[in-house]
């Protein structure tokens, strides 16, 4: 089989799943899981990256083995936003930054206008956007239009663990983007993560559902097994659902036929 890269603004990665550094019971617990997950991409919020997560600097603990994604979680005005994704590009010395713009505490849904201008800001400022968003196509094609290298609809509120509440929504935005899709946020168990690739996305970005789970480092290795399964259904091509029975074995040459 062809090795099956993903491909972003340029810079290809062999895994489809990529991992949030939150809210794991300790640092080797986190490490054990990034380990088990094969996640190449790591997002981490710009306010624990530069400091002191997990004990030790998190960007020591990670260095080399991840491509850093800084994320501007907490965000809620573009102003914010951009100087976040200015100090992770001095911090981190990448210009790839997830843009996290939330218009509402309660859901922490994204807030689309604001979103729009601040991603336009940062691409016209050289960074690599890559924004977490509804999961509108039109909103979708928006951030597309203004140069994001890649679009991350939300499959539901970030850490609801409810899957993926619009599918018919996620494979329309497959279907049209001309920018790949990275379903981001609500993703519960590995089925969650299995549907999303199944429904046409390019990769998965999860964290709750991984550190906040019973045991992280198989729910990791759960992940990554979904992803792959995914993908690999959804490349060979589904059988098309029917509403009536098709008998699958031969009825030529039944016994008493
Ligand atoms: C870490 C991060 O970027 C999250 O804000 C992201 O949206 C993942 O959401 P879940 O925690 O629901 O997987």
């Amino acid at each position: 089989m062809t090795q099956d890269l993903l491909t972003i603004a340029g810079k290809s990665f062999s895994s489809r799943l990529f991992l949030g550094s939150a809210g794991y019971p300790n640092q080797q617990v986190f490490l054990d899981s990034l380990a088990a997950s094969g996640a190449e991409v790591l997002t981490v919020s710009v306010r624990r990256a530069d400091l002191t997560g997990y004990g030790e600097g998190l960007l020591d603990l990670v260095a080399g083995k991840v491509w850093l994604l800084p994320n501007t979680a907490g965000c809620a005005t573009v102003k914010d936003a951009v100087l976040t994704a200015q100090l992770a590009r001095e911090a981190m010395g990448t210009d790839w930054v997830k843009l996290e713009l939330i218009g509402d505490r309660e859901t922490l849904y994204p807030d689309v206008e604001q979103l729009l201008k601040a991603a336009d800001t940062l691409v016209r400022d050289g960074f690599t956007v890559l924004p977490y968003c509804t999961d509108d196509p039109v909103v979708c094609q928006r951030l597309a239009d203004v140069g994001c290298a890649a679009v991350m609809p939300l499959g539901a509120p970030i850490g609801t663990g409810l899957g993926i509440l619009n599918p018919y929504n996620i494979e329309l935005i497959c279907s049209r983007s001309p920018v790949p899709v990275v379903l981001d946020a609500g993703i519960g168990t590995a089925s969650d993560a299995a549907l999303a690739m199944e429904l046409g996305c390019d990769a998965v970005l999860l964290n709750t559902a991984v550190s906040r789970s019973t045991d992280p480092v198989r729910m990791a290795a759960a992940m990554r097994t979904g992803v792959e399964g995914g993908r690999l259904a959804r490349l060979a091509g589904r059988i098309p659902k029917r509403t009536r029975a098709e008998a699958s074995s031969p009825e030529l040459g039944l016994i008493g036929g």
